[in-house]
């Protein structure tokens, strides 16, 4: 029965966290609905305190195993932010109709790009059709959400761990196994927690942190100079692929894994830390090519720190505007196009700071819709935007008062 197990509040002081109440008689107040995750199929399944676990509000293995028609999903977190996913993501039916589409059958059967095997970066997702700038190219939804702190912090035994992840896995559809098993793993160790490493997706539930792993999404390689973009919809847990630029055929789909914009040896430093040396084309091309490349990007860190400074330059307004034509030719060249965001950012305080109001208008209102269109709606700077804006009118109600 669906009321067999009832998620009762958490209390530090007890370590109960799941009981059997009695039918009809529920001794203990239901602090969050979690019927999507009990009527799975699936218990949840909580480990007590002193069982491979010290103490505090534990994670717990949930499972939906037709979450987004047969995929399924597992997650391990807290069951506080189970509760918020079971109360918002996991009905199909309420995903936009655009994201939905791309679960029918057809789309599941013949999607636009295929996995393939390409020299020195295993396999890769490679375009089967033309895609146009800004169209997506895919869109996955996880099969396995794993809270951060669950993997990397020191509350559970490695044991209890493992056990839980393998638990979390097992409990998916045999497809969905098959296709965690064969994702790249690079550290050793624990396969799960490998492949977790090798391929998760940073994405967050109400704020923290989890690593998500999508079967085909994580078959996307890294590109230095990336033709795509990934952007996590939290409130579908969906992930887009979408193109940066136009992509033809037979080319391969690659985002970048390392933050834009840095130099050859700031991009290695974060490669190595997921285990790779790079092999894209412009790590493998000619040295004066990444030289060019790197002193490009060196040039556009000493505009954004000129422009930090933008009331102290020597030449007012021309001096901004030279300064910011420079940064956006380097932007174009360098194709690092997603990072205009924080240009645009930094370009608008630079304009306010020299009390040009209206171009700094001009930039706050494109910084936004950027940030929108990278980073979703529930982009990671909605505060940041506010604040801009904030700014902003602040300083135009200002000048009017002068
Ligand atoms: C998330 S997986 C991407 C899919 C993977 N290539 C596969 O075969 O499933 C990340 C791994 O792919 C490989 N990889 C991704 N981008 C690469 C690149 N630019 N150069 C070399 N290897 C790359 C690395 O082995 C890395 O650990």
């Amino acid at each position: 029965s669906t009321q067999e197990w009832t998620v009762c509040r958490w209390n530090p002081h007890d370590s109960l966290l799941f009981t059997r109440p009695t039918l009809g008689r529920g001794t203990c107040p239901l602090e969050y609905d979690f019927s999507p995750w009990v009527v799975s199929g699936h218990k949840p399944y909580c480990p007590q305190p002193g069982d491979g676990f010290e103490s505090g509000l534990p994670d717990c293995v949930f499972t939906v195993p037709t979450f987004r028609g047969s995929q399924g999903i597992s997650l391990i977190t807290t069951p506080d932010l189970a509760a918020s996913v079971a109360d918002s993501a996991l009905d199909d039916s309420t995903i936009a109709p655009g994201l939905r589409s791309h679960l029918s059958e057809d789309a599941v059967s013949h999607p636009p790009w295929e996995v393939r095997d390409l020299p020195g970066r295993g396999k890769g997702l490679v375009a089967k059709q033309k895609f146009r700038k800004h169209q997506t190219v895919m869109v996955g939804f996880p099969v396995l959400v794993v809270r951060l702190d669950f993997i990397n912090g020191d509350r559970y035994k490695a044991k209890k761990r493992q056990a839980m992840l393998e638990q979390a896995v097992d409990q998916l559809p045999k497809e969905q196994q098959r296709a965690i098993f064969s994702l790249a793993k690079s550290s050793g160790g624990h396969p799960i927690i490998d492949i977790l490493r090798t391929n998760g997706f940073g994405v967050e539930i109400d704020g923290v942190q989890h690593t998500a792993l999508f079967t085909d999404g994580s078959r996307v390689n890294h590109n230095c100079r990336p033709n795509a973009f990934w952007r996590y919809i939290s409130s579908a847990m969906a992930m887009e692929v979408v193109a940066l630029r136009n992509i033809a055929p037979g080319e391969e789909v690659a985002h970048s894994y390392a933050p834009l914009g840095y130099t050859l040896e700031e991009r290695k430093a974060v490669l190595r830390s997921w285990g790779f040396q790079c092999r894209c084309a412009l790590c493998s091309a000619p040295e004066r090519e990444r030289q060019i490349s790197d002193s490009r990007r060196e040039r556009l860190l000493e505009i954004h720190q000129l422009l930090n400074k933008a009331s102290e330059l020597q030449g007012g307004y021309q001096r901004v505007d030279e300064l910011v034509r420079e940064a956006l030719a380097l932007v174009d060249q360098e194709e690092l196009q997603p990072q205009l965001v924080e240009y645009y950012q930094q370009f608008a305080k630079a304009y306010m700071a020299i009390g040009d109001l209206q171009q700094a208008r001009e930039f706050v209102k494109a910084a936004d819709q950027m940030w929108n269109f990278y980073g979703g709606e529930e982009h990671e700077n909605v505060e940041g935007m506010k604040e801009l804006w904030n700014t902003l009118r602040e300083a135009e109600r200002e000048l009017e008062d002068d």
